[in-house]
């Protein structure tokens, strides 16, 4: 009998830390400059096809870990491989096999009808045309974008808008897709619709997805797996199931994250 095969790892960080130095007036004459480190020692691997929460309280480090997996910013230690690629280096081979949406900024162009942005993208990601109707056409359907596509995205809502921009991350099929707050904002039924958006996606594609939220019921409803930052460094990783096991007692995940905040501290 031919063992199973274990899905490949998409994403693999080993020993990752990125510092800031950040420099303040002391004096008329005099600053201070002080490291922050944003993230330090942080290892950790993803696999094809797995979805997994990425959670933190404010100022954890997550926007500086989504930022260091796409290439925005450079690590200033340790080694990260996204899609077999060091994002930092080949930022642009990367972008053709990653969708990154930041829920709370749009990447569409904000003059232009949702569906000219898209054929930018086409351009830009050099996507087959053929491959880009059907796919848009697909996408077009699943999210209910046919009555705005005309319209500039300036005059979409919140709601249609990241519609727009979770198609405007698949369209060239990649096979990571990092959300950062996707859900923000959103009312209960378009929350909803976008949660089995992505758990369909996830399911019946394959595709790989790492989700920073503050939302639980994201979080809930969509891992399986949850790694969770502090102050930089990864404070837990492991199922649902094994996150809700720290806090026996404890009915709601609320209440259990609530407790792993803050069991040092409060507010440092
Ligand atoms: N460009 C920067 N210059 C200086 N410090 C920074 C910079 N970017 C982030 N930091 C610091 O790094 C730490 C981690 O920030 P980061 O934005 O990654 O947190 P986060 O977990 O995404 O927080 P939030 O949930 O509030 O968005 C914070 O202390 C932040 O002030």
């Amino acid at each position: 009998m031919e063992a199973p095969r274990t899905p490949e790892t998409v994403i693999e960080l080993a020993q990752v830390g990125r510092t800031f130095t950040v420099s303040r007036r002391t004096g008329v004459l005099r600053r201070e400059r002080r490291v922050v480190h944003a993230v330090r020692d942080l290892s950790f691997t993803v696999r094809a096809g797995e979805f997994v929460g990425y959670l933190g309280p404010n100022g954890a480090g997550k926007s500086t870990t989504i930022k260091m997996l796409t290439g925005i910013l450079a690590p200033t230690a340790g080694r990260i491989s996204v899609a077999g690629l060091d994002p930092a280096r080949r930022r642009t081979a990367l972008a053709r096999r990653i969708g990154v949406v930041f829920g709370q900024r749009t990447t569409l162009w904000w003059d232009l009808p949702l569906r000219d942005s898209f054929e930018l993208i086409r351009h830009l990601y050099k996507v087959d045309r053929v491959r880009y109707r059907e796919r848009l056409d697909r996408l077009t359907e699943l999210l209910g974008l046919g009555e705005f596509l005309a319209t500039p995205v300036r005059q979409l809502s919140l709601g249609q808008r990241m519609r727009g921009d979770i198609t405007a991350a698949l369209l060239h099929d990649p096979a990571v897709l990092v959300l950062d707050e996707p859900t923000i904002g959103l009312d209960v039924v378009s929350k909803a619709a976008m949660r089995e958006f992505l758990r369909d996606l996830n399911a019946q594609q394959g595709t790989t997805v790492l989700l920073t939220t503050h939302d639980l019921g994201d979080i809930e409803r969509l891992c399986r797996r949850v790694m969770l930052i502090d102050h930089g460094r990864l404070a837990f990783d492991g199922t649902l199931d094994d996150l809700r096991a720290t806090a026996p007692g404890e009915t709601s995940l609320e209440a259990v994250v609530t407790r792993l905040y803050t069991r040092d501290r409060l507010f440092q």
